[in-house]
């Protein structure tokens, strides 16, 4: 018996699957007829799939014309009415049974008698599906990868009615879409899924027991079984809503306990933690999908707010022991400093404290500050000020110290020490006149005023300014971003800046070019450059 003969596909779905297969069936020269459950949605995600090829002209893997021509091949359509000419329809849409056996039964009335149906299911019975249409031999599954125009397989399902010229037709079809097919007999899971959602439950069920850590999973299995991406890393992308939903789908379907699902995965998604589609699963994501290490940021509190963190000699020493620690360790990325409380960062040096000191000592008080800025500055990791208040004296001179400051709109500023008669004595002037311009800074050193955070931003003071309840998450949003880059480039980037500002310009230029150098070779260079070019976020390791 002959099949028909492709020439028309429908897709099913225009969300990232559907809008996948049809860019590649488009490509590989069949007329695609896209719908989804309106016309303007078929027609965004065809224009979706134009700028798609469009971008693949501009990278030279496709000429302009084959791209025009692939374009012209895809036909957003209002719904599944319009598969009457298809002589293949391909339905992609929710990984959900009801609604794939209403969309199977509805297709199969509004299809020809001899075009064939497929589904794009990852763990549905396609026997079930086929035996709601009235053209059950001409059903099976065709289950493609995600991203589809990248991903080189397709998994092919028989239903026990599929009739061997429908899945002859179909594998020829996959092949020209560019696709290797395998074949699944209708079983849980089918062939891939079968694979791989016990393995990854199995990493799973080693972070529940406590053998290791998802790092150390995830590395585990990349550098010692040479997967592109950890068991974790794969399940928090795959989304981990639909990794319990194909888990339970072979624990139920099988039967065996070996397929249940482990207790951390239906916690995670309880908790709303599905993965990188929601911001966080085995790990924290940021807005843009980015991993995000965690404790990697630290955070230190000037915490004396009945005296508005006013800086005495006792806490400057403790802020001096604390930053050698820091030094020491080797995990932190970003540093934050902030204050207690919701008044102030630190309103200046304890004046209480110095109103009593003599010249020797208030010698050695100058010192320790200067070195506990010299300390900040030196770190290898950005240090970074949330101001959260007030900004006085000593306060603004600590804030000055840090990499950069942001702050609350209800911060204030200001080198008040002139009101004492004394002069900043923690670096104050000479940071201030490299952070704000010399003229600014002198005006605010000689007349004492206090300026507020608008007034602060408008002169470089501060790089941005926050509602109260919204700074110390802003920065440290900042300082997650900061972690996830190279630790060895952030601090090469730290120190020229720094040396850079004390030399003439070809001396900086030189410090550039030595750090620049410096950095090659390192295992960040080469991870961060391999990342790039092959698509994937790099996993930087300060090394
Ligand atoms: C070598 C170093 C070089 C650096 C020099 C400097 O920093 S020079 C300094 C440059 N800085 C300045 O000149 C600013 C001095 N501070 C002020 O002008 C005001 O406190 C304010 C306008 C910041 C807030 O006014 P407000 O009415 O909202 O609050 P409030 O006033 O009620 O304060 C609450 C408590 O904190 C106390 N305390 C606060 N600051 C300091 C301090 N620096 N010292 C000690 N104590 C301080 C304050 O006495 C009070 O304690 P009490 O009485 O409850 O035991």
């Amino acid at each position: 018996m002959m099949t028909i003969e492709i020439r028309t596909v429908g897709v099913l779905g225009a969300g990232q699957m559907g809008s996948g297969i049809a860019q590649v069936a488009a490509t590989a020269g069949y007329t695609v007829k896209l719908a989804d459950v309106d016309l303007e949605r078929a027609t965004k995600a065809t224009s979706k799939i134009a700028a798609m090829l469009g971008k693949l002209v501009e990278k030279g893997k496709l000429t302009a014309e084959a791209a025009e021509a692939t374009a012209k091949r895809l036909i957003p359509v209002a719904g599944i009415a319009d598969f009457g000419d298809c002589d293949l329809v391909i339905e992609a849409a929710t990984e959900n049974v009801d609604l794939k056996l209403k969309l199977f039964a509805a297709c199969d009335a509004a299809m020809k008698p001899d075009a064939l149906l497929a589904s794009n299911t990852s763990s549905i019975s396609v026997t079930k599906l086929a035996a709601v249409t009235k053209r059950p031999g001409k059903v099976l599954g065709m289950h493609f990868m995600n991203p589809v125009p990248l991903m080189r397989l397709v998994e092919i399902v028989k239903a026990v009615q599929t009739e061997p010229e429908t899945y002859t037709t179909i594998k020829e079809a996959a092949e020209k879409m560019g696709k290797t097919v395998v074949t699944s007999n209708d079983a849980p899971g089918f062939l891939v899924n079968r694979i791989l959602i016990p393995m990854l439950c199995e990493a799973m069920f080693a972070v529940q027991e406590g053998v290791g850590t998802p790092e150390d999973i995830d590395t585990g299995a990349k550098l010692g079984l040479n997967p592109p991406m950890g068991p974790l890393e794969l399940a928090d992308l795959i989304g981990l809503d639909t990794v319990l939903a194909i888990a339970n789908v072979l624990y139920t379907d099988i039967g065996d306990t070996k397929y249940r699902a482990p207790t951390l995965l239906k916690n995670l998604v309880r908790a709303g933690w599905v993965g990188k589609k929601g911001g966080r699963g085995f790990y924290v994501y940021d807005e843009k999908g980015q991993k995000v290490p965690e404790g990697f940021v630290g955070t230190i509190t000037l915490n004396r707010p009945d005296k508005l963190n006013a800086l005495n000699a006792e806490l400057v020493g403790e802020l001096h022991r604390v930053l050698a620690e820091i030094r020491r360790d080797k995990d932190l990325r970003a540093l934050i400093v902030t204050g207690a409380g919701d008044k102030a960062f630190a309103a200046g040096a304890d004046i209480a404290a110095m109103s009593t000191m003599t010249g020797p000592e208030a010698k050695a008080f100058g010192e320790l500050g200067h070195a506990v800025g010299a300390q900040m500055e030196t770190l290898a990791i950005p240090v970074i000020a949330a101001v959260n208040g007030f900004a006085l004296g000593g306060g603004c001179e600590m804030a000055l110290a840090c990499d950069f400051i942001h702050a609350s709109t209800k911060a204030k500023f200001g080198q008040p020490e002139v009101n004492l008669g004394v002069i900043p004595g923690f670096g104050g002037t000479n940071r201030l006149a490299r952070r704000v311009g010399i003229g600014r800074a002198r005006e605010l050193c000689f007349t004492g005023d206090v300026i507020g955070a608008e007034e602060a931003l408008r002169i470089g003071l501060v790089n941005g300014i926050h509602a109260p309840e919204e700074l110390l998450g802003k920065v440290k949003e900042i300082a997650a971003k900061i972690a996830t880059k190279g630790p060895l480039a952030v601090a090469q980037a730290k120190r020229v800046l720094l040396r850079g500002l004390d030399v003439p310009l070809p001396t900086a230029n030189e410090l550039e070019v030595q750090a620049f150098a410096a950095l090659f070779g390192s295992e960040d260079q080469r991870e961060g450059m391999a990342a790039f070019l092959g698509k994937r976020p790099a996993n930087f390791v300060g090394r």
